[in-house]
């Protein structure tokens, strides 16, 4: 499935009318006759009391379809107006007048008391939001604020259902600059939109779902438009490399993993688990000598490569033991708890010079070491992938976080473009990029996950599905998404507090078991 924003939709919508001649109110018709059905599904009693609450827009124009519709079908219902009526034009102006001459139930809100509002949205059972859509400029102004604050009082005491989006939230940002409805669900036309993933918009947005309404799936060929993708279900399973019955632990690949040092022991033994734990066939795990005892002893399931070190970090030598072995390795993570030690730049830049052909994993401090020498990055023949958080990404590209967080998409493509590298930008939905110009988001993330060792779990479920034969896009987006789901389910028996990297890696093996049930 395709994400879209504000402009996309817009092409999408002029295409439908002006090539293909489907005018714009039956595509009106047609979204409001999608959000009642789901309504309908998801209303919380059986005679609800249903208020729907419209502003001047396209938006609106949904709104006047949605209270036609259900006035038909015989619903209490309410309509709301909250501007003037000679203030709404175009297709919402046809729909509009179709409802006045039906002379159906209608609110004039613009100039009444707010208290009648307000008591309006205290005798619903079901608020619908039809406001403001794709078309919102700036922080929403009056009277809508003083109105989305009232609705929002009714946040997780009624259904609110938010048309095409939350009204208040920009569409391709996902910002929130003044307030925006706190939906229940939102019932979107085509695709979703790209604030929902983004800044603001995943805490406003409810449930979503898409919806049809006549503009062709073909429209994305036509209009020769590249979307990001959304990582679903179906594309995952698509993803996971399939195990061979007869395959050994030859067929599933050697993972290598360097990385640790004397205060982050417990990172590369994350990573280790984590690739053993999705399918790897085997795992080496390369750390400095003087923690080695520490992580055989914890993890006995890995093979080791105890590497030269100097006061619990790698030294230069280390470099010399592990150029005759690299080779035999499939795919190498490099990163996990490595640490910011002296000479380290230097260090870095040996090991990917050794490197030759196999898809490598950049991730932690190994980023930081590497942010010099982006160059190498560029012209190595494998494939690298970079998995920064925020912070990580603001480093690199000698930014705030608040400006990578402002345009995540943005950054994560133009940075995958210029450095030719497969890039994961972690976050609460994380943003996948590749070097030829494609964008994926995950629609999972969990706060469970917002702890020290998730992502060294990550970066050891890539190099593991890498390992396995998938694409680097496939690793990355089938890792991203059971990593988010394992998050989300083990937080509802283990609390979000009380979830960590083990139990993360506990999440993801029932995550693969449930993708081949
Ligand atoms: N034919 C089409 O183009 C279709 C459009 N659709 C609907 O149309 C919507 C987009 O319609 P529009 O482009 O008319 O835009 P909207 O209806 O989202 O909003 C535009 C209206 O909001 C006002 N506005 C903008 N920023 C504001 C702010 N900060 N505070 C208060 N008022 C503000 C504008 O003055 C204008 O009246 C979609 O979200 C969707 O719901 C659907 O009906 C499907 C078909
Ligand atoms: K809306």
């Amino acid at each position: 499935m395709f994400i879209a924003g504000q402009k996309e939709m817009q092409q999408m919508d002029q295409y439908t009318m002006d090539k293909l001649g489907l005018p714009g109110i039956v595509l009106m018709e047609n979204a409001g006759a999608r959000v009642v059905e789901e309504i309908i599904s998801g209303s919380p009693c059986e005679n609800p009391r249903i208020l729907v609450l419209a502003g001047g827009g396209n938006n609106g124009g949904d709104g006047f379809v949605i209270a036609r519709r259900l006035c038909d079908l015989g619903y209490d219902l309410q309509l709301g107006l909250v501007v003037p009526p000679d203030k709404i034009k175009g297709d919402a102006k046809v729909h509009f007048d179709v409802y006045r001459t039906r002379q159906l139930p209608i609110l004039f809100l613009h100039d009444s008391e707010l208290e009648l509002v307000q008591s309006e949205i205290k005798q619903a059972d079901v608020i619908v939001d039809a406001l403001l859509g794709t078309g919102v400029i700036g922080p929403v102004r009056e009277p809508f604020g003083a109105i989305i604050s009232m609705i929002n009082e009714q946040a997780g005491k009624k259904l609110i259902v938010s048309v095409d989006i939350p009204s208040g939230v920009n569409s391709d940002s996902g910002r929130v600059e003044g307030t925006a409805v706190k939906a229940s669900m939102t019932v979107t036309f085509v695709f979703p939109k790209k604030g929902f993933f983004l800044e603001d918009g995943p805490k406003f947005v409810g449930e979503w779902k898409a919806v049809d309404i006549s503009v062709p799936p073909s429209i994305i060929e036509d209009l020769g438009i590249n979307l990001p993708r959304l990582i679903t279900e179906d594309l995952v399973a698509n993803s996971v490399p399939v195990r061979p019955k007869d395959g050994h632990k030859g067929t599933f690949g050697h993972v290598l993993v360097v990385g640790g040092s004397k205060f982050y022991v417990g990172a590369p033994i994350f990573s280790a688990k984590a690739a053993l734990n999705s399918g790897a066939g085997l795992v080496t795990l390369a750390v400095p000598e003087s923690i080695y005892p520490m992580a055989a002893a914890q993890n006995p399931e890995s093979l080791y490569l105890p590497l030269r070190d100097e006061e619990g970090h790698f030294s230069i030598e280390a470099i010399d033991q592990l150029s005759s072995l690299l080779h035999q390795f499939t795919s190498v993570a490099i990163g996990p708890g490595i640490s910011r030690f002296p000479g380290g730049e230097a260090w870095m830049k040996s090991l990917i010079s050794l490197l030759t052909t196999q898809p490598v994993v950049v991730d932690a401090d190994a980023l930081y070491l590497l942010r010099n020498e982006l160059n190498l990055v560029r012209q190595y023949k494998g494939d690298v992938i970079f998995t920064p958080h925020p912070g990580e990404m603001a480093r690199l590209l000698n930014k705030t976080v608040k400006e990578v967080e402002e345009d995540r998409i943005g950054i994560a493509k133009t940075f995958a473009k210029d450095y030719g590298v497969y890039l994961l930008l972690k976050g609460h939905r994380s943003v996948i990029a590749t070097p030829d110009g494609n964008v994926f988001i995950n629609p999972h993330g969990h706060d469970a996950l917002g702890k020290g060792g998730s992502g060294d779990v990550l970066t050891g479920m890539i190099t593991s599905f890498l390992a396995q034969g998938a694409s680097p896009v496939e690793s990355m987006v089938a890792a991203s998404y059971l990593h988010a789901r394992a998050g989300e389910e083990k937080s509802v028996t283990l609390s979000s507090y009380g979830v960590g990297p083990l139990d993360l890696i506990d999440g993801i093996r029932e995550q693969l078991r449930l993708l081949w049930n």
